[in-house]
């Protein structure tokens, strides 16, 4: 059986890549850092990166990078990947270099998101210091957050992480923005860690590649002093503070210089796979996440 760990990384593309390095100072509370072709790394903890920022002609999500325990388990998902006929291409010595990875192969998704699977991150010895005094990002085991993304083909989709990758399914919500209209599924999967979910995949399309990604904190001063900064430096808010009913986070969503959406939160549920039983929300939060302020500019 394929065993994804945890979700390691996103890639994003910017057309000013430089404008992550502020978002990542003076709202995030995050590190960052330029390099001599433009990109940037976004660093949340002893990582070198859990954000990395590509120069480009639009802003925009690229990838989803999903982490390995070690060359076996990435020589049993491409036996895995060959055995399902699922198409995929091996990294060059330049791409696992700007990665900072051992070896890395990349694909599409039946939706066309593009994933990376890897084994081997590269550690330095540069230790996380936020420079807004963030306690810390909630990383380690349960991987760097979660990123929702549009899955316009959603039942392949969702058979290839479950059936092909071996991700569980948590839990189901069917969106109903419009009460005549079918329902919109988004189903939260999770991988080999107790994290409640580390994808979502919502039944939607989405023009910047990614309805949100989502980065944890370990409690509400940290939420809140975040949502200070957000409002000071003009980040447009696309949902207001809220707890969510499924995996009982309490956030709020803002925009990114890519343009797709960032939830900033804390409390998010760490799950026993053993006992647990998914269920079907039918409501989005217990209390808040008014998403109709992302629809309007402020
Ligand atoms: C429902 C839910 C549970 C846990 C989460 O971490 C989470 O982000 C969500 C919200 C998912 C979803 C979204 O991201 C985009 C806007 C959506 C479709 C809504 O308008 C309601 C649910 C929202
Ligand atoms: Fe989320």
């Amino acid at each position: 059986m394929v065993q994804i760990r945890a979700l390691a990384y996103v890639v994003a593309q910017c057309r000013s890549p430089e404008r992550w390095v502020a978002y990542a100072h003076e709202v995030l509370g995050a590190m960052a850092q330029s390099r001599d072709d433009g990109s940037v790394l976004v660093k949340v903890d002893e990582r070198p990166y859990r954000i990395l920022v590509e120069r480009g002609d639009d802003d925009r999500y690229l990838a989803s990078g999903w982490e390995l325990a070690g060359e076996a388990a990435y020589a049993a998902l491409k036996a895995r990947l060959d055995a399902a006929a699922c198409a995929f291409v091996e990294a060059d010595a330049a791409l696992c270099a700007s990665r900072k990875v051992n070896a890395l192969l990349a694909l599409t998704d039946p939706s066309g998101n593009r994933h990376e699977f890897f084994w081997g991150p590269q550690l330095d010895a540069q230790p996380f210091a936020s420079p807004q005094g963030v306690s810390h990002f909630v990383t380690g085991e349960l991987g760097m957050g979660h990123t929702v993304l549009p899955a316009v083909n959603f039942d392949a989709t969702r058979d290839f992480f479950v059936k092909v990758l071996g991700f569980g399914v948590s839990d189901t919500f069917n969106f109903r923005p419009d009460p005549a209209a079918p329902a919109i599924p988004i189903h939260f999967l999770h991988c080999a860690n107790g994290r409640h979910h580390s994808l979502a995949l919502a039944g939607f399309p989405s023009p910047e590649g990614c309805v949100h990604m989502m980065l944890e904190v370990p409690n509400m001063t940290d939420v809140g002093r975040a949502h200070d900064r957000r409002a000071k430096h003009g980040v447009k808010l696309m949902a207001t503070l809220g707890q969510h009913l499924n995996d009982k986070m309490t956030s709020f969503y803002m925009r990114t210089p890519s343009m797709f959406a960032l939830e900033y939160g804390f409390g998010g549920l760490v799950c026993d796979w053993e006992r647990h039983s998914a269920f079907e929300a039918t409501e989005v939060s217990v209390w808040g996440h008014d998403f109709g302020v992302g629809f309007n500019e402020q």
